[in-house]
């Protein structure tokens, strides 16, 4: 059904201005004033935003890791992501290592297919680089429209792959044209320092931030960064914590290498000193990278408003603090390791970001949304307000005020990392290709609405993917 939202003001990664928005068959068909047509029903948007929906590159659903499995599947976790103005998800699918490429892709498949809410991807883990890899990763891109490579620089003996590995990884993504992500932390140096904590009897939650101090994501990140430099490729750079790590990124750019850095709202607005929380409460925070201290914040707030760090990922990985996080008691190193954020990614980077003066609202679209859509192949389909594109939208109501709490969010797992905070800024409203999904604060999706997304290249969405010292996306 035709649909047209009035009376509301479009904001992009470039504009803001007042227009009608025409949506036939999923798609925006026009923008403009005072837009009519036959059948169309009319969506009343007055004093809302109206934003491109959001998108997570970062989230874990239904992941098994640490001995259990996070809490929140392909159905809770984008229902959460939607009401919070999340309309694409792109998840991280892994891979056993001697598997081929394509079981595990499958294992994904199977788990989201039927219960996505809205659209959603998959990156790939590489644990390995060997002949069948290599075979394989051509049909990955092609067929699958996976265009984007994750290697794990932490998780000794569980994900982590070497340097080999890494180097590998980004000359096969070079060679066909696609991203490479990684988790920065120096794996082998943190299996040090967590023996030594274990061995002087240091077992509280806390030890787990001490245990990854900045250094060693500092180490890691820089390594990427030379790496990627020597391999003349192109990386992503995930869950960015802390200013150590940040500035390792800058110092890459400076030189021209293709680097972007990913932070997430954990890291802006909550510090290390939850994980001291009494009554093992501090469990709740225990996720990879650490919590910093405070005085990073306002670096990340910084980088996120300057352009050394470029999107918001939510790194969504949900475990319930009864009989999950518990099970880390007496041993912080068996705390699973995640936290629950898709639900409040869009909001808190509105509300503390636009609201309180550190982002303008064009730089809050495009982190939250158009940056992921350009790195991650999905733009100008996804990440947009434009004719031609998909109906993704958000009504947003500036002027509402709500205050996180477990009572009352989406998400299956049985705490929120962000219990109490005030949030200034609401989705009231969400569509998925032109179909409400939320619709005044209410539920009225459908499981298996969500599309699975095959993406382009990062090479052929980026004029210049090939050049090292112009670069500028
Ligand atoms: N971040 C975290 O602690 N868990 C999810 C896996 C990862 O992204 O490292
Ligand atoms: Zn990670
Ligand atoms: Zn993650």
């Amino acid at each position: 059904m035709k649909k047209i939202i009035t009376n509301g003001t479009i904001v992009t990664a470039a504009d803001q201005y007042e227009a009608d928005i025409l949506i036939e068959d999923g798609k925006i068909a026009a923008i403009g004033e005072r837009l009519t047509a036959d059948g169309a029903e009319i969506v009343d948007a007055k004093g809302a935003y109206i934003f491109p929906g959001g998108i997570d590159p970062h989230t874990h659903l239904e992941m098994p890791f640490g001995g259990t499995v996070t809490v929140d599947d392909f159905e809770t976790g984008t229902t959460a992501a939607a009401f919070g103005g999340t309309t694409t998800v792109i998840d991280f699918c892994l891979t056993n290592k001697g598997e081929p490429l394509k079981n595990a892709i499958k294992t994904w498949h199977d788990k989201s297919r039927d219960k996505a809410v809205i659209d959603y991807s998959f990156h790939l883990m590489i644990g390995e680089v060997n002949e069948q890899v290599l075979e394989e990763i051509p049909l990955v891109i092609e067929e699958e429209g996976i265009t984007s490579f994750k290697v794990f620089m932490a998780y000794k003996n569980v994900f982590q792959a070497d340097d080999e590995t890494l180097f590998r990884t980004l000359l096969f993504a070079k060679e066909h044209g696609a991203l490479v992500m990684v988790h920065a932390e120096n794996g082998d140096v943190i299996e040090h320092l967590v023996k030594e904590a274990l061995d002087s009897g240091k077992t509280d939650p806390i030890y787990h931030a001490l245990t990854r101090p900045p250094e060693v994501e500092g180490e890691a990140t820089h390594r990427a960064a030379q790496l990627t430099g020597l391999a003349d490729s192109q990386l992503y750079v995930v869950h960015v914590s802390c200013a150590e790590a940040m500035e390792k990124i800058a110092d890459a750019r400076k030189k021209g290498y293709r680097i972007y850095g990913e932070t997430c709202p954990q890291y802006l607005v909550l510090d290390q000193t939850a994980l001291e929380k009494p009554d093992f409460e501090g469990a709740k925070y225990v996720w990879s990278p650490p919590l910093r201290e405070k005085w990073n914040q306002e670096e990340l707030w910084k980088g996120l408003a300057n352009g050394q760090l470029h999107t918001l990922g939510s790194d969504q990985c949900s475990f319930n603090f009864k009989g999950q996080k518990e099970l880390g008691r007496g041993d912080f190193t068996k705390i699973p390791n995640g936290g629950p954020m898709i639900e409040d990614r869009f909001s808190i980077l509105y509300s503390e970001g636009v609201e309180k003066g550190r982002i303008s609202l064009n730089q809050f679209v495009d982190i939250v949304s158009t940056k992921i859509a350009k790195l991650f192949g999905l733009f100008p389909q996804k990440g947009t307000i434009a004719v031609g594109s998909d109906a993704d939208l958000v009504i947003f109501d500036p002027t509402a005020e709500r205050v996180i709490s477990a009572e009352t969010h989406h998400m299956a797992v049985d705490y929120n990392a962000f219990e109490g905070m005030t949030i200034k800024g609401e989705p009231v409203s969400v569509l998925s290709r032109g179909e409400f999904v939320i619709r005044d604060k209410a539920f009225v999706g459908k499981p298996g609405a969500g599309k699975y997304l095959k993406r382009k290249r990062f090479a052929d969405v980026s004029n210049s993917a090939k050049k090292r010292v112009t670069f500028q996306q």
